[in-house]
């Protein structure tokens, strides 16, 4: 067997009160975040009493991916390891190698490329690597899964299940909103494979789920996908609509409901709970708007069961990929995709 175990990489978050300004700090190191914006998001965590949702539905996430891999007879280590927030990568990189584990495969808590969402997680494996130095485990990241009906399909339940509470006479006026996280128009035209074909990879795949998504849920209603989240300075330019805005628009047009489906993400975060349940929720009724969340994939049987199909496939060498979509996909990225932005430092 080529691979050895499997490591779960998330994002990573706060789960205490003290947690919160460091881990503000790690995620915005060398970002140009400014800090009324940083101060802003600190008071989201402490609403929440500092406890971020995203560490425990990673647990979980784990959890029910080794249950998963036991009952269908895959025999291989599940390991957990974030890139700004404990459990830290690079311990978990170390524990791997002082258990033997010599090539791994990633499964990243995010569904399509671009520079935050892919390349950044392959830099964090990079640098956990480094920092364990010789004998550290291979590490290679599973491919994009946005369009694996694993994720799709439960997007896809999720928003008509979120349709059904809503009044059935006024469905000719609802619309589902699709949600991702908002990224830098630079960041958004760079992502992919250079020369990378307009809009870029994050926002083509997005369209493409949400399309997937909608088709399945709810044919007949028509959908947008706007972002969320922003942050930055407000003189750099970053995806738009905000959700916010689109609601109130939407309600200036005549529509009296919506179904906002965060397909960006795979489980309820901080910035599905704070952003969609309390903002944009607040946004939609003081516009009389209709206003119903759908849920993330999370621990849905079907996108663990993903996560085993992705593993197999790398396995086995599959050319067949379960998959809904026709954008180009590949194992693995080749090195000059979604370019860092130049601010970062390079270190
Ligand atoms: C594309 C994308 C995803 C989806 C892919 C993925 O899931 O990885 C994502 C997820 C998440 N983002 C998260 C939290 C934050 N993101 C921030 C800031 C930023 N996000 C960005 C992009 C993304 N972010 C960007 C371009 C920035 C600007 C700074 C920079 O260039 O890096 C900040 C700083 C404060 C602020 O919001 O300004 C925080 C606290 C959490 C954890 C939530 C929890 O704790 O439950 C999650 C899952
Ligand atoms: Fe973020």
């Amino acid at each position: 067997m080529p691979y050895d175990a499997l490591v779960l990489v998330s994002f990573g978050g706060p789960e205490a009160p003290e947690d919160v300004i460091p881990f503000l700090e790690n995620v915005t190191r060398g970002r140009g975040v400014p800090p009324e914006r940083l101060a802003e998001v600190a008071e989201h965590y402490n609403h929440f009493g500092g406890v971020s949702p995203i560490n425990q539905q990673c647990r979980d996430l784990l959890a029910a991916i080794r249950a998963d891999f036991a009952a269908n007879g895959l025999s291989l280590p599940v390991y957990w390891g974030n890139r700004n927030w404990d459990p830290m990568l690079a311990d978990t990189v170390a524990t791997m190698k002082a258990d033997g584990v010599r090539r791994a495969l990633a499964f990243v808590t995010s569904a399509y490329g671009g520079y935050s969402s892919c390349r950044q997680y392959l830099e964090d494996i990079t640098k956990a690597r480094a920092t364990v130095g010789e004998g550290a485990p291979v590490i290679e990241k599973l491919r994009h899964f946005a369009d694996h009906p694993g994720f799709v399909e439960p997007h896809a339940d999720a928003v008509r299940t979120a349709l059904d509470t809503l009044d059935p006479a006024r469905r000719s006026t609802t619309r589902l909103v699709f949600t991702a996280h908002s990224i830098p128009t630079s960041m958004a035209t760079t992502a992919g494979p250079p020369p990378v074909a307009p809009p870029g990879r994050y926002v083509a795949q997005l369209r493409e789920t949400a399309a997937l998504v909608a088709a399945a849920a709810a044919p007949d209603l028509p959908w947008d996908l706007v972002w969320q989240s922003r942050s930055g300075p407000p003189q750099v330019p970053w995806l738009e609509p905000d959700v916010n805005d689109h609601l109130a628009a939407l309600a200036d047009t005549g529509v009296t409901g919506v179904v906002v489906s965060p397909i960006g993400f795979v489980s309820d975060h901080l910035e599905v709970i704070w952003d969609l349940d309390n903002e944009a929720a607040a946004t939609a009724k003081s516009r009389n708007l209709d206003f119903v969340r759908a849920a993330t994939p999370g621990t849905d049987p079907r996108f663990v069961a993903m996560v085993r199909d992705l593993v197999q496939e790398r396995m086995d060498g599959a050319d067949s990929k379960q998959r809904l979509g026709t954008l180009p996909a590949w194992d693995t990225c080749p090195v000059d995709c979604c370019t860092p932005p130049a601010r970062r430092p390079s270190s």
